[in-house]
């Protein structure tokens, strides 16, 4: 049957939309991407949310009237993929929606209640679509004691556990989060963590000596030397000693982190780049090594894996592995989450589970989402 899987993430650049033919459920699901593309925002969407994201900014007519707007935008991406597809939208059987994620707080502060919250009203996806849709994913999970996230590692095991390698899935987006599948596993085995900084350091680096977003292709890094002595010092951080399960954010390794570092070492701007990408890169490969024996694929997806610069520096740090991109396995990096809604999204609609408690720390496996039918 025909999806279609709908993502917007942490970068606001716009909703991703994934048509897909599915079939089967849990480890028999298999998924075909038909169609993929990002509707980006305009700057006032985007203006919209960022109001909503902060608290000194937000309201709740701003959130009420945004859940609303997004839903209506999600719709609108529905339409586009499908009209690009050339069917309607009537011939697909569920659209699965992420959402955009507003706040996330697994674990609360004094007197407020772990939840979490993604606006995009389903009620107004159906209604443009016609079509049943499966959105709020992560509330089941809270709700059984998980964090909610990550919650792409049940398509992970679904679309890559391998009976001829063992395999680690690398996300590089802001902060770098590995998800470890070992040869043959079983959905109990996976589990999932965060890796330390992935692009955060590179692109603030970048923003202030360059005024350039991110080092493009790596070409900053490439013309630059590794620091070794700096290396080793911010590779000393704390975070890189912790054991697994672990996570990190902005408040660790976000602006602050690099002003200080900027503060306590003078290097030239393409030294900073190499030093900073050889971070990334010898933090991920230190944090998998303890998961990865010979012969580990470790398969490399976001924004980073268009980082060759990265990706050298990552091989050269794992001679036993094999580092590949999603590209190289004939999947599409910049689709990955949008097709993970559909996976999820038909485990709902079969009412099985899709969480993975050991990576989420749930108590136990629940049934993700929640069902608004057309009719
Ligand atoms: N061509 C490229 N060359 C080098 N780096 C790139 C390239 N394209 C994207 N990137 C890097 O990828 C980043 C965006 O990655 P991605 O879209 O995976 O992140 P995100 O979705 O914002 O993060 P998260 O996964 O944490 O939500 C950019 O900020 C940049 O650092
Ligand atoms: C709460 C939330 O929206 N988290 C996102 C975010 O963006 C990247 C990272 O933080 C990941 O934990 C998650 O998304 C993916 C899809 C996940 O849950 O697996």
């Amino acid at each position: 049957m025909l999806a279609v899987g709908l993502m917007s993430g942490t970068s606001l650049d716009g909703v991703d939309a994934a048509l897909v033919e599915i079939s089967g459920v849990s480890e028999n699901t298999t998924v075909t991407l038909k169609k993929f593309i990002t509707v980006p925002f305009t700057a006032a969407q985007k203006a919209r949310i960022q109001k909503e994201l902060a608290n000194a900014t937000s309201s709740v007519e701003g959130l009420c009237s945004l859940d609303f707007a997004l839903g209506e935008a999600f719709g609108r991406a529905v339409l586009a993929v499908c009209r690009e597809a050339g069917i309607a939208s009537t011939a697909l059987a569920f659209v699965a929606s992420h959402g955009q994620t507003l706040y996330h707080l697994p674990v609360a502060p004094a007197g407020e209640a772990r939840s979490t919250m993604q606006l995009g009203n389903a009620a107004v996806i159906t209604e443009i679509t016609h079509t049943t849709v499966v959105s709020d994913f992560r509330s089941r999970d809270l709700a059984a004691g998980g964090q909610g996230a990550p919650i792409v590692p049940y398509s992970e095991y679904v679309l890559y556990r391998s009976a001829a390698h063992p395999r680690i899935l690398q996300n590089i987006g802001g902060i770098g989060n590995a998800t470890v599948i070992k040869q043959n596993a079983r959905l109990e085995d996976l589990f999932a963590f965060d890796t330390g900084p992935g692009n955060m350091v590179i692109d603030e680096l970048c923003r202030h000596f360059f005024h350039e977003e991110y080092d493009a292709g790596g070409k900053h890094a490439a013309a630059g030397h590794v620091n070794q002595a700096v290396l080793h010092a911010l590779l000393k951080h704390p975070y890189f000693a912790k054991q697994p399960p672990k996570t990190t954010g902005r408040e660790l390794f976000g602006k602050q982190y690099t002003a200080s570092l900027l503060k306590q070492y003078a290097l030239a701007p393409n030294d900073w780049l190499a030093t900073a990408t050889a971070l990334t890169a010898q933090s991920i490969i230190a944090a998998v090594r303890p998961f990865a024996p010979a012969g580990t694929q470790l398969i490399v997806g976001g924004g980073g894996s268009y980082n060759p610069t990265l990706l050298k520096m990552m091989q050269a740090a794992a001679p036993t592995m094999e580092v590949l991109t999603q590209e190289e396995l004939g999947m599409r990096s910049d689709a990955k989450e949008a097709i993970a809604m559909t996976i999820l999204g038909n485990q709902t609609l079969h009412h099985l589970p899709s969480n993975v408690p050991s990576a989420t720390g749930a108590s136990r496996p629940v049934i993700l989402g929640s069902v608004t039918y057309y009719d």
